[in-house]
């Protein structure tokens, strides 16, 4: 394809046209240019501008869907009509469940996203207390094994989480956290050989592996399931951290024998910030065995951190005091689950169970390599016009290493210039200091259009960069 052509707006249009899954932005709330650039919220959007934004940053922060204000009427009506009955009155006329099934009611389209049995998966908490809540039960370290493989750059969420978790154990971070560094300087992304050559290397010494299944600074999108098959083969516990993955990338937890995972909702599965999160324990870990009779029982189950919530609401309200695991991952369960959030999750699944991941997954190749494509151009641009390359791209070449995002690293210096720049022309990615920007088209609601402005914009952005850096 000619350079003019694909960067011709006719060729973003055609692409826009034959886009199955066009429809869907629609179903989502682009904020306007004016809407970004406002000091004050609320009132009338600027009918004047309604011009739409360039989002390309759903890899932090998801759209809203447009049915979320709609649910959260009916669950805000519902409080104020009912009080206490919303837990348990069924309310037909909303599309919410009663109050007391928030949790169930969105478990099983969760765990349709991210390749699970329905009792595999539990909606709660949040992701960073999830890691800690599963790690809680899966990390049994002994005196001779009880070290946790992360990535040298993990998100510090992570580890911290890790850090924290190894003292509370009475290990010392320095001597139990193994960094998965790339082998060399000029390396961004971990191969899966080196991956699992790290992991024999100490694989004696090892009680979990907890991995990313896309690394949110490179975009890498890892084989978990090679990586989970040869780790468990070690006997070690395989854990994941899908915050950059879930609703970006087609997973297959239980058939990979993840052990653990856990997520967000705010990112690519566009349930609002700070939003509930998801969990998964493999079903092997959620039997409940009752060894004792119906009368007197007595269960067996791994042992986690405890709540009322995870046990059975058929005697949770009876206040006896008597423990029944629910089997599965709700019974990793605590606390009763948030309302407003699981109306959120509810909003988005609805969107989500139009499609399917694996379609979502086919305009996701399509539409990032498209990006990728216009910054190779751009690149080969400068490199004629400025006599040198101004940034390079760290995520993946290959496609089946990486989700929706590309990385691209910055040439030292220019990072908040161009980042000005893109905010001021209603394009918004996310800056990782001091370098990087990540670019992320959101299958369900950016267009090939918006991946087009982007590259306008950033050559532009590039230029001006290059001159004021010069002046
Ligand atoms: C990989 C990763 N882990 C953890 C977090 C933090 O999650 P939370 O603040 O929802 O616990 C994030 C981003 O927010 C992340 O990208
Ligand atoms: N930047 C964030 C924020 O200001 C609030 C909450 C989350 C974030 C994030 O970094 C989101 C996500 N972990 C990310 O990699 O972009």
């Amino acid at each position: 394809m000619e350079k003019e052509d694909l960067f011709s707006e006719g060729y973003a249009k055609a692409q826009d046209e034959q886009d199955p899954l066009r429809k869907f932005r629609e179903y989502f709330v682009i904020p306007s240019k004016a809407d970004l650039s406002r000091t004050k919220i609320g009132g009338r959007a600027d009918e004047n501008n309604k011009e739409e934004s360039t989002y390309l940053c759903g890899n932090s922060l998801g759209l809203q869907p447009t049915l979320t204000k709609k649910y959260f009427e009916e669950y805000l009506s519902t409080w104020a009509q009912k009080g206490v009955f919303g837990h348990f009155k069924d309310v037909s006329d909303t599309h919410l469940a009663p109050w007391l099934n928030a949790d169930a009611d969105v478990q099983g389209d969760m765990a349709k996203i991210v390749g699970a049995k329905t009792e595999e998966v539990a909606v709660m908490n949040t992701l960073t207390a999830n890691l800690h809540f599963l790690m809680c039960s899966f990390y049994k370290p002994t005196k001779d094994r009880h070290k946790i493989l992360i990535e040298g750059r993990a998100f510090p969420s992570d580890h911290f989480a890790v850090e924290s978790q190894l003292r509370f154990h009475g290990f010392d971070p320095k001597d139990s956290m193994i960094f998965l560094e790339p082998p060399s300087d000029t390396d961004s992304t971990l191969s899966t050989e080196y991956i699992l050559s790290v992991i024999d290397k100490h694989a004696s010494e090892l009680a979990l592996v907890l991995l990313p299944g896309i690394q949110y600074y490179t975009g890498q999108f890892f084989d978990m399931a090679t990586i989970t098959s040869h780790t468990r083969s070690k006997g070690i516990i395989a854990g994941w951290d899908l915050a950059h993955a879930a609703g970006n990338v087609p997973l297959q937890l239980h058939d990979w024998n993840v052990d653990f995972a856990a997520w967000c909702t705010y990112k690519y599965l566009n349930a609002g910030p700070g939003s509930i999160g998801g969990a998964f324990v493999h079903e092997r870990h959620g039997q409940v065995k009752n060894v004792g009779s119906d009368e007197r029982p007595s269960f067996e189950y791994r042992p986690r951190l405890q709540g009322w919530w995870g046990s059975q609401k058929s005697s949770r309200f009876a206040m006896a005091n008597n423990y029944e695991p629910i089997p599965g991952a709700a019974g990793f369960q605590v606390s009763n689950t948030s309302v407003a959030d699981s109306t959120a999750v509810r909003a988005s699944l609805d969107v989500f169970k139009q499609t399917s991941m694996s379609d979502i997954r086919v305009k996701s190749l399509k539409i990032t390599a498209y990006l990728e494509q216009l910054l190779d151009l751009l690149l080969k641009d400068q490199e004629a016009t400025l006599g040198k390359k101004l940034f390079h791209i760290i995520t993946p070449r290959n496609p089946d290493e990486r989700g929706a995002q590309l990385s691209v690293m910055l040439e030292h210096g220019l990072l908040d210039h161009i980042m000005e720049i893109l905010e001021h022309n209603g394009v918004v990615v996310d800056e990782r200091r001091p370098d990087v920007v990540r670019v992320a088209p959101a299958p369900l609601y950016n267009s090939y259009q918006d991946v087009r402005n982007f590259i306008q914009v950033f050559k532009g952005a590039c230029e001006d960069a290059v001159k004021k850096t010069k002046a």
